[in-house]
């Protein structure tokens, strides 16, 4: 640590610390709504500066395009920090996406990636369509039942149909069916929203320490990880049977299902690097995981900001009845749609942060130079190895250089007329969107994720209208994904009417 705090980083400018205990990680992570000090810090101390993690440690907090650039393109030298690695590996397994890096990330993403292909996810429409009318059929029952005046708290169910969507498109599997498995995935979900001091300490901690006692101490797990670990022996004794299935299938020349499990089980069998039934086995926790809470949130996000703009929704849902009936409609040609979902994805990024930290020493470069507190000009950072970094993907969506003065107005149009898109590096897979981060280590599901929307909110603003609930106040919440959160909890209470 000590290491770490001398040199170059001291002397960035940033916020003060108000705490040795927790340096800035409070106004960070427990701060709602979520941002209020980053986004202000952005303004004060600009697109690269210091701020404090536990115990005095020294974090750069990143949203300038050169330097995130250059760190999304140098895997090898920024890697995932230790505290992300422990949860990915302890939760999702050694071969998980999420935690391989290096050659085996190499191996395992070539073998995986077909499955992920443009082709591969318009194939999963027609499964992708019936999680969606599940959903609007679940929600006709539960309206004709109450009051006009009731709202609606419309967050589990949008997790029941991306867990849907994810279990049917993704594994071969349905979800919901096994009550067992839903309400074990369940409390994860509840779980990963516990915003304790402990946890932000915890993080604090882990970093420091050793391997060897950390494995006597998870022989004794706390009562989260214990829940997490029940997860994982859950979804892998399940994973075993399906992927034996899928195998036996392709043994026998029968036809392949559409999943996406059932496409890289095919593109494994033709690959000269495979991957073992071990690490194919591990994604199915990865891409629950990783897949189901973004998308939910995203989508609730999105009926949020539909229920605040009543004009909006009745644009999107005459562009709708234009297009036609459902099954027949090209998504990525309705302009009003994926304004929303971009611009939703821009200042409501489900993943709102992610870290690394630098695995040898190396030098950060920077697109305008910084001012240090000792007065030096400088257009490069030497960094250390071991220096934590914060890729601040919510700041990176609110950059005036890049976004326009009015960066932080909620503003589809912005899509829409043509300027948008881009000053500076381009970024991310997806209209120089940083919400998939990019690189090596892009989302791969980005492309289900965006169909799972479209085809997810087009179906609920044909069938359904949204206004705001009066009495819940909702705040956006980090709770690892940005989160709707009221008094009561995770929760989206809206007004929700039929319309058909
Ligand atoms: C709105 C939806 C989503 C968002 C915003 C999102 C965001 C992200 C981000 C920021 C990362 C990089 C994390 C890091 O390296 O620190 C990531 C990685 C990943 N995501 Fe997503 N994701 C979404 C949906 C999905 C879906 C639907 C799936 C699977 C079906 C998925 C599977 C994965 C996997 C497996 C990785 C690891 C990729 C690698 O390291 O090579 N994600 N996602």
């Amino acid at each position: 640590r000590l290491r770490n705090s001398r040199g170059g980083i001291r002397d960035i400018p940033g916020p003060p610390s108000p705490s040795w205990l927790f340096g800035n990680l409070l106004e960070i992570i427990l701060q709602v709504p979520y941002g209020e000090y980053e986004f202000q810090w952005q303004k004060t101390y600009g697109m690269l500066y210091r701020t404090k993690g536990c115990f005095g440690e020294n974090r750069l907090m990143i949203s300038d395009p050169e330097t995130l650039k250059h760190i999304l393109s140098h895997p090898a030298t920024y890697i995932k920090s230790p505290q992300q690695q422990l949860v990915n590996e302890t939760g999702l397994g050694s071969g998980s996406l999420l935690f391989v890096e290096g050659d085996a990330h190499r191996r395992i993403r070539a073998v995986m990636n077909p499955a992920f292909s443009a082709a591969s996810i318009r194939a999963l429409g027609p499964t992708l369509r019936k999680a969606a009318r599940e959903i609007s059929e679940i929600w006709e029952a539960v309206l004709d039942a109450q009051s006009s005046n009731d709202v609606l708290d419309i967050y589990p169910s949008l997790h029941a149909t991306t867990l849907q969507a994810v279990g049917e498109g993704v594994v071969g599997y349905n979800f919901q069916a096994d009550k067992d498995f839903a309400a074990r995935y369940h409390n994860l979900v509840v779980i990963a929203a516990d915003r304790s001091k402990s946890s932000v300490i915890l993080d604090g901690v882990l970093p420091y320490i050793p391997k060897p006692v950390m494995k006597i101490l998870l022989n004794f797990p706390p009562p989260a990880l214990v829940t997490l670990l029940e997860f994982k022996s859950a979804i892998g004794t399940l994973a075993k049977t399906l992927i034996k299935d899928k195998m036996d299938a392709l043994e026998l020349g029968v036809e392949p299902e559409k999943d996406l499990i059932s496409v890289l089980v095919g593109s494994n069998s033709q690959s000269t690097s495979k991957m073992t039934v071990e690490e194919i086995k591990d994604q199915f926790a990865t891409i629950t995981v990783a897949g189901e809470d973004t998308t939910a949130n995203t989508v609730a996000w999105s009926l949020y900001e539909l229920a605040k703009n009543p004009d909006l929704q009745t644009k999107l849902r005459a562009e709708l009845d234009e297009a036609g009936p459902d099954d027949s409609v090209d998504y990525d040609r309705l302009p009003i749609l994926n304004a929303l979902i971009k611009e939703i994805l821009r200042l409501y990024s489900t993943v709102p942060q992610t870290e690394r930290v630098v695995a040898k020493d190396s030098i950060l470069p920077l697109s305008e130079p910084i001012t240090t507190s000792a007065g030096k000009v400088i257009t490069e950072i030497p960094v250390k190895k071991g220096q934590h970094l914060i890729i601040a993907i919510s700041s990176y969506h609110r950059l005036t250089s890049v976004w326009g003065e009015d960066a932080e107005e909620f503003k589809p149009s912005r899509w829409l007329d043509g300027n948008t898109v881009s000053a500076g590096a381009s970024l991310g897979p997806y209209s120089n969107l940083l919400a998939f981060l990019g690189g090596s280590r892009t989302c791969i599901g980005w492309r289900f994720s965006i169909a799972e929307m479209q085809i997810i909110i087009s179906e609920l603003v044909r069938k359904f209208s949204f206004a705001p609930s009066q009495k819940e106040e909702v705040q956006r919440t980090f709770a690892i994904t940005l989160v709707p959160m009221t008094a009561d909890g995770p929760r989206l209470p809206l007004r929700v009417a039929r319309l058909q």
